[in-house]
């Protein structure tokens, strides 16, 4: 038994029905949960939350079964994208509304309230009302609602998708904070990959309303498994035909480029790698890894923290992840010839091709 197990859950909402075989969290783990939209994701946490009632299955928590319980006498918490406060009520109000159905005594609760509230930055705005706050300020309220009552499972949906840039890196510290310091089981659905990197030690991918991989967060990223998740998390995918095996690695024929693997697999497969560990360089010297290519850079795609450079070779196109510091030290340009080296250990065979997920 885990700390959180969900076992054999069906929701069936008519047009759509959620999945779930099987989920087992240990205690203080951060599952981050991606997938394309309308994949379930809301629906499957407003399920654990008891907003919908699963036609079979079970949800147990800390031991205790939540599957028939109402949302307020399950101990899970949710924060959503929208800060959902009472409009009515003060900043203090909404942080004290969950302790005041604990029945605590009334200077507990502001005690309780004030401190969080320095925690989480916003006991300058207690005595405000919601619709005089930020969107930043507003989500830390709803974040600080939501752990006062120190839930044993803390649920979020997408909670940082309407803030900008900086308020979300500042709120995702102020997450990271709460995971380390209370051992916070969460469960955060997102569409922001960063979430995984900063936040998780688990991850799960949804399709279609099913969960089609769940592991630890290095395996999930450095081995998407199917197709649809290596394609999702925007690795680069190959087909090739293992060659054989030399030394201990799995040499894959991929359009006439060998590619070598520490994996091992037979006949026709698929490679994935992902573009941060496609390393460019102007020096063969450098060259530690087992695969190393001649790429010419077909184009260059910047983003705001993060340049993707396309480099061709022979038939192949690969997608490399760089900072733009690297761009500009290299002098990568369009047209320009580098050596492109990816470790064995970063070629990944994930099986068959299989587009369905
Ligand atoms: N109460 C409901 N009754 C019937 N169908 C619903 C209900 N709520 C959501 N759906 C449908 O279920 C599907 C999954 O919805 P859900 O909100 O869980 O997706 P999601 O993965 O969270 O999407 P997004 O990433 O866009 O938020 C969608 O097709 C949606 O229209």
């Amino acid at each position: 038994m885990s700390f959180l197990d969900i076992d054999n859950l069906e929701i069936d909402l008519g047009e759509f029905v959620v999945r779930v075989d099987e989920l087992h969290l240990s205690r203080g783990d951060y599952l981050v949960i991606i997938g394309p939209t309308g994949s379930g994701k809301s629906i499957f946490l407003e399920t654990i939350m008891g907003f919908f009632e699963p036609i079979s299955g079970t949800i147990s928590l800390d031991g205790a079964d939540l599957t028939t319980l109402p949302p307020e006498e399950r101990d899970v918490s949710i924060v959503y994208q929208d800060h959902c406060l009472f409009p009515h009520m003060t900043v203090e109000e909404n942080i004290a509304y969950g302790l005041r159905k604990q029945t605590e005594m009334k200077e507990n609760i502001h005690r309780q309230v004030h401190e969080i509230a320095a925690m989480m930055g916003i006991d300058h705005v207690l005595n405000r009302y919601p619709g005089t706050l930020s969107g930043g300020e507003l989500q830390r309220a709803s974040i600080a609602r939501a752990i006062i009552v120190n839930p044993r499972l803390l649920l979020m949906d997408e909670p940082f998708s309407a803030l900008d840039q900086r308020t979300k890196i500042s709120l995702r510290k102020l997450i990271a904070d709460i995971r380390d310091n209370f051992e916070t089981t969460v469960i955060h659905v997102t569409h922001d990959l960063d979430d995984i990197w900063w936040l998780s030690n688990k991850v799960a991918v949804m399709n279609h309303g099913k969960i089609i991989q769940m592991g630890k967060k290095e395996e999930v990223i450095n081995k998407p498994s199917p197709y649809f998740v290596a394609d999702f998390l925007g690795a680069n995918i190959l087909e090739g035909t293992v060659e054989g095996q030399v030394n201990g690695l799995t040499s894959v024929n991929v359009n006439s480029n060998i590619f070598r693997t520490v994996d091992c697999g037979e006949g026709s497969v698929i490679l994935s790698i992902r573009p941060e560990n496609i390393m460019i360089a102007a020096d063969p010297f450098m060259a530690s890894a087992q695969n190393i290519f001649k790429g010419t850079v077909e184009d260059i795609i910047e983003t705001s923290r993060i340049v993707y450079v396309n480099l061709r070779i022979g038939d192949i196109v690969l997608t490399s992840a760089v900072t733009p510091g690297a761009v500009t030290e290299l002098g990568i340009r369009t047209g320009e010839e580098f050596q492109v080296l990816i470790k064995a250990t970063n070629v990944c065979i994930i099986g068959e091709k299989n587009k369905n997920g």
